[in-house]
């Protein structure tokens, strides 16, 4: 049977991007669909655009910071407009990048949804394109829950083009995205409140990572409101559809928000696949369902990346497709490792993790030690700020190896990526105890824990 393509990807993003590219480049005949926009969600509506948000929120604070070192900044004043626009015009620059990336390396890019047919044929714009293998590799959307005056809230899509900044937000939600927002708003001086339904943000990480960066961001301006629901919204204003918003909450007040923000987790993307017409199984929120080998229940169908619903970052669906290139061109079986995934949230300040969190060590029944600290970084001596820095680490005891690292303080993010190769490595405590400091740095930190900072056992 002779198909147009070998390969058939729908979805130019973080994953769909590096496969098409590296298949093509490797001798591939490759075709990509794509809806919107080259780059996929981390490059149009996520990691990049929400980093620019970020470190031009961060001069917000720099600014209240600066008078400590010298500087007078009466005057400084923000133009939203300009940041907005400025980020706008670098993503496209970036998608000019992609699609030169994706022309040189001889990859068609269709612009436009696709939909299975069958599990060798896809259709675009009512054209049908037939593949010996399609990869699935759509993403994920924001996930909205559906109550009374649902339609008047935002979702983590729309806060990149907003016309203006409002004075007052409300940002519901406790996972990475909320908190990134909330210290988006913040820094650029919206009075925001933080609402979430749990009793502590950032399920999943550590405990005291979260218990620290919810103090932290309630001391940079934050209004941190925990087990805190939403009961139903509605216009301050019928005529104004863009004006204020009423909130009533569950515990039976109400408040005038001019943007609420939504942030309550992201489903796959698989709305337009017409997925059935191939068999292709789906699970819990329509998860595309595959095996070690990122292949789905149609044998010619493979999946990777948010769709999957697994661990949502963009370097793991990059690393997903790496993989599934070497199953394609060298046989080799995946056994995908998921452990010691360093991540990253970059909310003010920011949080860096890799490996396990005390809970889970806890959990696998390990036997382990805690190293733990927090401390007023230089930085803030002069600065005013009464910001502080947490770090801990987990360490195995039956072979010394360090099993987790935690972070929350400035660079973080950054810190993480080296530690993610520590931990990866196998590298013990005595390893990191015989490693030389940078000094002066926060990260030193990491390799001079004493017995003297050993967290009590409960
Ligand atoms: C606000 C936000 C911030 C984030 N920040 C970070 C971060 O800092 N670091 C990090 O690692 N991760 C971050 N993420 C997560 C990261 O963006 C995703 O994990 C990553 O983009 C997933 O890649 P993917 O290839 O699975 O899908 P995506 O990058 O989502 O790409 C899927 C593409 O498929 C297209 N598509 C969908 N359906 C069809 C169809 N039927 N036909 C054709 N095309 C279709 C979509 O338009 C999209 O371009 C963030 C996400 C968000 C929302
Ligand atoms: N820095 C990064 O790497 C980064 C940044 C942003 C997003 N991401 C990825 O994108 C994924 C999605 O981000 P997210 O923040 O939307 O999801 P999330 O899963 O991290 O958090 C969702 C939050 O919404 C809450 N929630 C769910 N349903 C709710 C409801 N009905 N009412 C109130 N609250 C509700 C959850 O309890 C949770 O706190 C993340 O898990 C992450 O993998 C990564």
């Amino acid at each position: 049977m002779s198909y147009q393509y070998d390969l058939f990807v729908i979805g130019a993003g973080s994953g769909g991007v590096r496969a098409s590219r590296v298949a093509a480049a490797k001798g591939y005949k490759v075709a990509v669909a794509e809806g919107s926009a080259l780059g996929g969600t981390c490059v149009n509506i996520g990691c990049v655009p929400k980093k620019l948000f970020v470190y031009g929120s961060e001069f917000g604070h720099g600014f209240e910071q600066a008078a400590g070192f010298g500087w007078s900044t009466t005057g400084a004043s923000f133009d939203w407009s300009v940041l907005r626009d400025n980020k706008t015009k670098e993503i496209e620059r970036l998608n000019g990048i992609y699609s030169n990336m994706l022309n040189n390396a001889g990859v068609n890019i269709i612009s436009g949804f696709a939909s299975f047919v069958d599990e060798h044929t896809v259709e675009v714009n009512g054209v049908q394109y037939s593949a010996e293998r399609i990869l699935i590799a759509v993403g994920a959307k924001p996930f909205i829950p559906e109550f009374a005056g649902s339609e008047f809230v935002v979702s983590s899509n729309e806060m990149f083009f907003l016309d203006e900044l409002p004075k007052k937000a409300l940002v519901v939600g406790g996972g990475y995205i909320a908190v990134e927002f909330a210290g988006i708003l913040n820094g650029l001086g919206v009075d925001t409140t933080l609402a979430y339904r749990g009793d502590q943000l950032l399920r999943g990480f550590d405990q005291d990572v979260r218990e620290f960066a919810s103090e932290e961001y309630r001391k940079s301006g934050i209004d941190v409101r925990l087990n805190t629901d939403v009961k139903a919204i509605e216009l301050a204003d019928v005529t104004k559809p863009d004006g204020e918003r009423i909130v009533h909450f569950k515990d039976g007040h109400s408040e005038t928000f001019g943007l609420i923000l939504y942030a309550t987790g992201r489903v796959p993307n698989v709305d337009k696949l017409s997925l059935e017409k191939a068999g292709i199984e789906t699970g819990k929120n329509g998860a595309v369902k595959v095996d070690n080998n990122f292949t789905t229940s149609a044998s010619s169908v493979f999946a990777l990346g948010d769709v999957t619903d697994n661990i949502q970052l963009t370097p793991v669906a990059i690393k997903e497709a790496m993989a599934l290139i070497g199953y394609w061109f060298d046989g080799k079986e995946i056994d995908f490792d998921y452990d010691n995934i360093p991540t990253a949230v970059f909310s003010q300040p920011s949080i860096g993790t890799v490996g396990l969190s005390e809970q889970e060590a806890e959990k696998r029944g390990l036997d382990f030690r805690v190293y733990q600290t927090d401390f007023r970084p230089m930085k803030h001596t002069l600065s005013g700020s009464t910001e502080r820095a947490l770090m801990k680490l987990l360490v195995n005891n039956a072979d010394d190896k360090v099993i987790g690292a935690h972070m929350v303080g400035d660079y973080s993010g950054e810190i993480m990526q080296g530690l993610g190769v520590a931990l990866k490595a196998g590298a013990t405590k005595a390893d990191f105890d015989a490693t030389v400091g940078v000094h002066p740095t926060s990260a030193e930190e990491f390799v001079t824990f004493s017995d003297a900072a050993l967290k009590p056992k409960k």
